[in-house]
């Protein structure tokens, strides 16, 4: 392996939540430069960058992270009582680090002393982001733009420029060096007759599998579906349709 000096590497990385359907399967990222992700709604970006952060552990596969990550969730916690002033001198403590001047350059105009809960969306995103940037390597950023005025979201714009960072960007605010779309769209095979729902699970390229009265339907990625069926059948299973 690499020494992967201010990037992040995750390497076969798949994710599901319990027993539910594979929200990831197999995703190898390399991060260095600015890395955007898309993705309709529900197609995993927010857990893949909370497994790129270190809030989330994968299911299986590996992440290497360098020490100092700045991640910004989708949502901000609303109910923090810590002043803005006391958490970025508490988080700078924290990570050896003096915040700059991204509140001013983002155009923070609320109070540096009451509770952040009682700051306005787009400025306690703003003091979320200036947090994320005391981190010295990579930052991991959940739809930053939320709540952000016009001037702050080109500002933020130019605070990536140069940064290693990997951010989900919905509107397009960003024209990365890679982007990473999760949609992907997918192949649906229906089956009949399955003998082991697991082995079908563990195939690589299932998403999800779902029974439906005597059939099971199997999600696929469009680059696997080849492999699923050729695997299905030779696991016993009749195939009624894929489309
Ligand atoms: N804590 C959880 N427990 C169970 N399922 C979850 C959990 N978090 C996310 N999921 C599921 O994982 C899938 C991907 O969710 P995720 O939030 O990562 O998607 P997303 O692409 O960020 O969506 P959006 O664009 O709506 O923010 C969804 O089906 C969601 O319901």
């Amino acid at each position: 392996m690499r020494g992967y000096l201010g990037e992040v590497l995750l390497d076969q990385v798949s994710k599901r939540y319990g027993r539910g359907p594979w929200v990831l399967r197999d995703l190898t990222l390399e991060v260095s430069g600015l890395t955007v992700l898309t993705g309709a709604n529900g197609t995993g970006k927010s857990t893949l960058l909370r497994i790129a952060a270190g809030i989330l552990k994968p299911t299986s596969g590996r992440v290497v992270r360098p020490a100092s990550v700045g991640y910004v969730p989708e949502r901000f916690p609303s109910d923090v009582r810590m002043s803005a002033s006391s958490y970025l001198a508490h988080l700078g403590r924290v990570r050896g680090a003096v915040a700059g001047d991204v509140l001013e350059r983002l155009g923070f105009v609320g109070s540096m002393t009451a509770p952040m809960s009682e700051l306005s969306k787009g400025n306690a995103q703003k003091v979320a982001l200036a947090q994320a940037f005391l981190a010295s390597d990579v930052l991991v950023l959940d739809e930053p733009w939320t709540g952000l005025d016009p001037a702050a979201a080109d500002e933020l714009v130019s605070l990536l420029e140069g940064r290693t960072a990997l951010v989900s960007d919905h509107e397009g605010h960003l024209a990365p060096a890679t982007r990473l779309d999760l949609s992907g769209g997918h192949v649906m095979i229906e089956l009949s007759r399955v003998p082991a729902l697991d082995a079908l699970e563990a195939l690589e390229g299932v998403r999800s599998v779902q029974t439906r009265g005597s059939s099971v339907r199997v999600e696929v990625a469009p680059d696997r579906s080849d492999h699923v069926l050729a695997e299905a059948l030779r696991l016993g299973c009749s195939v009624r349709s894929v489309r």
